[in-house]
């Protein structure tokens, strides 16, 4: 797990993954091509995040050092509830929710000015509605950090 992150993700597995079957790659493909622009070269590999039922993600934001300026996630199975709150103005924030099959992207203010965070199964309400909380799977593509190739990334971290 990337330092950023280190603490931040409760009630998980992860993997990092390069290799999908065709129809995968299709899906991968109309992804990235909402989500990215034609300079944004993404990380060579795929977040794979498997969140348990009870599992949650603390507010953060992605490290500067692991990720670029995008960050475009695919949410599976059980919906759930993304707060962002902006740094510098906590009563700054907003809630997705994200349903099964839906695609999040943090970009400009989104990705750099607000945390994000996946609320847990007691907290998750989208507004006066209860999202009760189950397994969450979610892929999540990043670009690359600015002005590193994508020979240079090192040691991808499985969150940034
Ligand atoms: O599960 C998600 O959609 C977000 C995960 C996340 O915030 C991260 O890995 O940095
Ligand atoms: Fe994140």
């Amino acid at each position: 797990m990337g330092q950023g992150l280190v603490g931040a993700i409760h009630g998980f597995r992860e993997t990092e993954k390069s290799r999908w079957s065709e129809a995968s790659r299709a899906i991968l493909q109309r992804v990235q091509a909402a989500a990215f622009g034609p300079g944004q070269t993404l990380l060579s590999s795929v977040h794979v995040l498997d969140l348990e039922a009870r599992g949650y993600i603390k507010p953060h934001v992605d490290s500067i050092k692991f990720c670029g300026a995008t960050i475009a996630g695919l949410s599976l199975l059980s919906p759930s509830v993304m707060r962002l709150v902006h740094t510098q103005e906590p009563g700054e924030w907003l809630e997705l929710l994200l349903e099964p099959g839906s695609l999040y992207i943090l970009r400009g203010s989104a990705r750099y000015d607000f945390s994000h965070e996946i609320l847990r199964d007691e907290e998750s309400f989208f507004g006066e509605c209860r999202i009760p909380r189950g397994r969450r799977i979610s892929v999540i593509c990043r670009s690359l950090p600015e002005g590193m190739g994508p020979g240079e990334s090192g040691q991808p971290p499985a969150a940034c």
